[in-house]
């Protein structure tokens, strides 16, 4: 390469990385490092983060919470738990599982057990239910949350970057679901599964496309049990969460944090949703008070997807004045 041609790249780089920390300096001044932003209209609509079903309605029950380590999965542990449920945390680092395994139980004073599992590895699953079954017994709960996803775009993907994602997060749900799903049936037990997906399961999404074929996988899978193990005593419900602030999710889709800001801004209740938000919905889902609710696709994104598909939806920001002009302009259209 000529040295002028050698020296404008490494410029280009070098703004590149420029760019990409100013930004990320500019997030961490706005929000700190764990600041929620928000629009104004949040004010409307405040997070109410305290468990929403009475106290012991999960008493006497398993739940089992795959990613029950981290994240949502921790949210939706600490909420079972707080209501009564013997909790199950799997996943693969068993040293995570074992810290929040621990804080739960101390907080709440019910037992949550951490068993190591990955997911991808059928055989992995199946030691993994022998072990459930040694500890608990088989579970009344089971919420499919563990995922993994990277934006990437799609020509950057290999083939390993491809089957890593579908297979934690389609292949992974069906082990978990079927491994269980016969067991209960064989032993006459019904359950709650409830798999946790997302909005662009519906619509597809460039960029996360191994998730977003993924997803749209785990919603087939569950629609179709609802219909099929109905008469075993399962129900399959499936909640769709809009963006909620976790280490692992924001990390790996937006890293500089310069997409947060964009999401904020079209969603209609102005703010990101919340772990305890997401983790009543869940409970209630998986409670005895859902027990008519089966085969449900329950979008929780605070408006997000309406508002990324309504092709007007950009009108908000025309002001009242600018309107008047419009209504003038439209009105005084004669004919076709
Ligand atoms: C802002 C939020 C808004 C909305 C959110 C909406 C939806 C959210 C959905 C979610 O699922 S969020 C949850 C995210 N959480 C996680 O992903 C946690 C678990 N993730 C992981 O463990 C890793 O990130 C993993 C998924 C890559 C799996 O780790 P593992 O160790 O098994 O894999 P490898 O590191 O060996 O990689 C496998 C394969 O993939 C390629 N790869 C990895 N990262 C990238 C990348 N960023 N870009 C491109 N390719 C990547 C890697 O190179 C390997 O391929 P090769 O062997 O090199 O071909
Ligand atoms: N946060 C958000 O904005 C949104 C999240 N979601 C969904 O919510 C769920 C939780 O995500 P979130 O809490 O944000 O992210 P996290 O990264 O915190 O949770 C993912 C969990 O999956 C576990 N996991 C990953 N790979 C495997 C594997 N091979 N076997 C077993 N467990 C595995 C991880 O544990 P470990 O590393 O120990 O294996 C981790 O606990 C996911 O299904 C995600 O797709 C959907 C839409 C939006």
């Amino acid at each position: 390469m000529p040295d002028t041609r050698k020296r404008s790249s490494i410029w280009l780089q070098f703004k590149d990385f420029f760019f990409v920390l100013v930004l990320s300096l500019s997030q961490f001044r706005l929000h700190g490092s764990t600041g929620l932003r928000s629009g104004s209209q949040a004010n409307f609509f405040p997070p109410l983060e305290d468990a929403m079903l009475p106290s012991g309605s999960f008493n006497n029950r398993m739940a089992l919470i795959t990613g029950g380590g981290t994240g949502l999965g921790r949210a939706m542990t600490a909420t079972l738990s707080q209501l009564g449920a013997q909790c199950i945390i799997a996943s693969r680092k068993l040293d995570v599982l074992q810290r929040t395994a621990e804080e739960i139980s101390s907080q709440t004073g019910n037992k949550v057990h951490a068993v190591q599992c990955d997911v991808r590895d059928p055989q992995a699953v199946s030691q993994c239910v022998d072990q459930i079954e040694a500890l608990t017994g088989l579970p009344d709960v089971i919420i499919n949350n563990a995922a993994g996803n990277f934006v990437c775009p799609s020509e950057r993907l290999s083939p390993n970057a491809w089957k890593t994602i579908t297979d934690i997060v389609l292949n992974g749900t069906a082990f978990v679901t079927l491994e269980l799903g016969k067991r209960l049936i064989q032993n006459q037990k019904g359950a709650s599964f409830l798999a946790i997906t997302t909005i662009y399961a519906e619509s597809g999404s460039g960029f996360v496309v191994p998730s977003a074929s993924a997803k749209a996988g785990v919603e087939a899978l569950y629609k179709s049990l609802a219909a099929e193990w109905g008469r075993y005593g399962h129900r399959f419900n499936i909640i769709q969460p809009g963006p909620i602030r976790t280490k692992g999710a924001f990390s790996r889709l937006d890293p500089t944090g310069a997409f947060e800001k964009a999401m904020i801004d079209r969603i209609p209740t102005g703010r990101l949703g919340t772990p305890a938000e997401i983790a009543n919905l869940a409970a209630y889902v998986s409670s005895n008070y859902a027990s008519w609710m089966s085969g449900a696709v329950i979008r929780f994104d605070g408006g997000e997807y309406v508002s990324l598909a309504g092709e007007f939806n950009e009108l908000r920001s025309v002001t009242p004045d600018q309107w008047k002009l419009l209504e003038a302009m439209i009105r005084k259209t004669k004919g076709s």
